[in-house]
This record gives structure tokens, sequence and C-alpha cells, in this order.
């Protein structure tokens, strides 16, 4: 594609979405995460050369909150296997909100791991071995699928999240009362806090999003990043559960695996075709970037790129 071409359709494509952020709010359950400006936007694009596209405010920093999920998930199966982790958590949609309760009881293990309750108890599993601790474990293979040897944690929002993460404490909690989480639960959440913290850009989003669509290759360094078959699996989690209760509807109007995150990031993976990250902090009720999912409806439309 020209690469002119489509930095205009990209720029276009933002600049007729961007008034959507009015009809959304910025996450305030994690009170470090309510300070940002909520019209910011960004959308960039990774093809499968490598060759970069991008619009608006592609350098602001973020966290990248839920959408650590997918990789973290990658990175424990790589570690452990398929068997281990499935043991742990499931693969199906719940219905419900991203970080609710109600459908462990009568079934503790979690539904999927794009929920909190899944993604903590797929966190508990990345283990620290003899010369290294779990979160440098963790951060390795973030700077590796991200392409950025930079990343680190926003250390406000950190501290923020883990002064105030009552519900995801209990989650946690229960989910070691029934042996689903086997470890030291603090140890667990606090990984999981800093997963969340970690500070990213839409660029670093584009990339990691174009190793799962490149199906598991960097496509800028062509580097083997994460198998084939991992690849597949969180692209296929990623299109039934990653928008939350949104997932069905987004599936419909989209037609792109996406995970979500409550600062506003959204990573779209469109397989042998486009790594795409989108950001806009303003959400809707289900915790997805309103301007974010806009964006990606217009592409998905612009360059067909609906995949059923
Ligand atoms: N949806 C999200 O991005 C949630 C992540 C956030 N750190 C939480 O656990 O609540």
């Amino acid at each position: 594609m020209d690469k002119n071409n489509c930095n205009i359709l990209l720029k276009n494509i933002l600049e007729s979405n961007l008034k959507n952020y009015q009809k959304g709010k910025v996450a305030s359950y994690i009170p470090a995460l309510n300070k940002v400006e909520p019209n910011l936007a960004a959308v960039v694009m990774v093809d499968m050369t490598g060759e970069v596209y991008k619009a608006g405010d592609w350098n602001y920093k973020f966290t990248i909150q839920s959408i650590s999920k997918p990789i973290v998930l990658a990175l424990a199966i790589l570690e452990l296997g398929e068997e281990a982790v499935f043991k742990r958590v499931g693969v199906e949609p719940t219905g419900e909100e991203f970080n609710s309760i109600n459908k462990l009881v009568g079934h503790p293990k979690p539904f999927n791991p794009m929920i909190n309750a899944g993604a903590i108890a797929v966190t508990s599993l990345i283990r620290e071995n003899k010369s290294e601790n779990s979160f440098n474990i963790l951060l390795k293979f973030f700077k590796n699928l991200f392409g950025n040897k930079d990343l680190k944690v926003d250390e406000e929002v950190y501290k923020s999240e883990k002064m105030t993460a009552d519900r995801n404490r209990s989650l946690a909690y229960f989910l070691k009362d029934h042996r689903i989480i086997k470890g030291d639960v603090e140890k667990s959440l606090d990984l999981y806090f800093k997963q969340c913290s970690i500070k990213v850009d839409t660029v670093d989003i584009a990339r990691a999003s174009s190793v799962f669509a490149n199906r598991g290759i960097d496509p800028i360094t062509g580097d083997r990043i994460i198998s084939k078959k991992v690849a597949s699996i969180v692209r296929s989690i990623m299109l039934t559960c990653g928008m939350y209760d949104r997932s069905g509807s987004f599936a419909i109007d989209v037609g792109i695996p996406a995970k979500s995150g409550v600062s506003g990031g959204i990573l779209a993976p469109v397989k042998n075709r486009f790594g795409i990250g989108v950001f806009g902090p303003s959400l809707d009720n289900s915790g997805n970037s309103v301007v974010g999912m806009n964006v990606l409806k217009s592409l998905s439309e612009e360059l067909n790129l609906h995949m059923l």
C-alpha cells in the first residue's frame, strides 16, 4: 500500500471518529488513570513487510492495562504448555463485566484469560527461576514482543492500582481458596498490577499486534517470537472474549480479534495483513475505547478487514 495514501486514510478515519469521545468516560476506578485528556486519539498499523503507518497522538504514553492479558497468556503457554494453562482457566465468554465476581461462584475456574479473574490466574503461573524474578521474566518477554527495549512500569499507576484493588484482591483470594492460584496471592497480584502498569504508546501496541497477525514472527525484524499455534490460540480467544461483553457485537461490526484495556488502548491483529493499535481514553460502559472501536470499524470497512 502506498505509505502516503495510507497515512492520509488513517488521519481521515481518526478525524471523522474523534467526536465519539463525548459518548464515553475516562476510567476513574484506578485514580491515576483519571488524569488523562479524554480527546487524545491515535491509530497505527504495521503491515507484513514491516512498514508502519500512523496518525494522531501515536507517541502519547499510556499504561497497557488489560492488553497485557493476551501477552502474558502467550508467555504462560510458552513456559508451561497449553494443558497446564487451560487446567486453570477456560476459553469461553462470560457475558459479564471484566472484573465480575458473579460467575466464579459455583464455577471457580475462571471462564477465560481476558477477564481479570482469568488473567490473575494466568499471571500466577509465571514463576521465578534461579537467575530471574518473575517480573523480569515477564518484562523481558514484553520487550521482545513489542520490539522495545525501553519498556518500563509507570510507578504512579502501579501504586494507584495496588492501593485501590479490592475487587481484584477478592477475586484472587477466592481463586486461592479453590486452588486455582497455588502460590502466594499477594505476589501474583503484585505481578499482575505491574504487568498492567507497563507504559506503552500506540506504535508499541501495533508492533505487538503485528507479531500475532504475522503468525508469531515480528515483521520488522523477521525474528520468530512465539509459535504459530500460540499466535492462533491468542487471536481466537481475543475474538470471542477480548472486548468483554461487547465481544459478540464487535465481531459482527468489525470482524477482527481485539483486546482492549481501561486506559484506552486496543490491540487488533488482522491475520496475514496488519497489526493495528488504536488509542482513545474515553470508554463505553464495557470498558472499551469508544473512539478506538469506531476507528477499527471504519478501518475494517475501508480496507475490507472483516474476517467473516
Ligand atoms: N480492563 C482492564 O484494562 C482492567 C485492568 C486493570 N488493571 C484492572 O485490573 O482492573
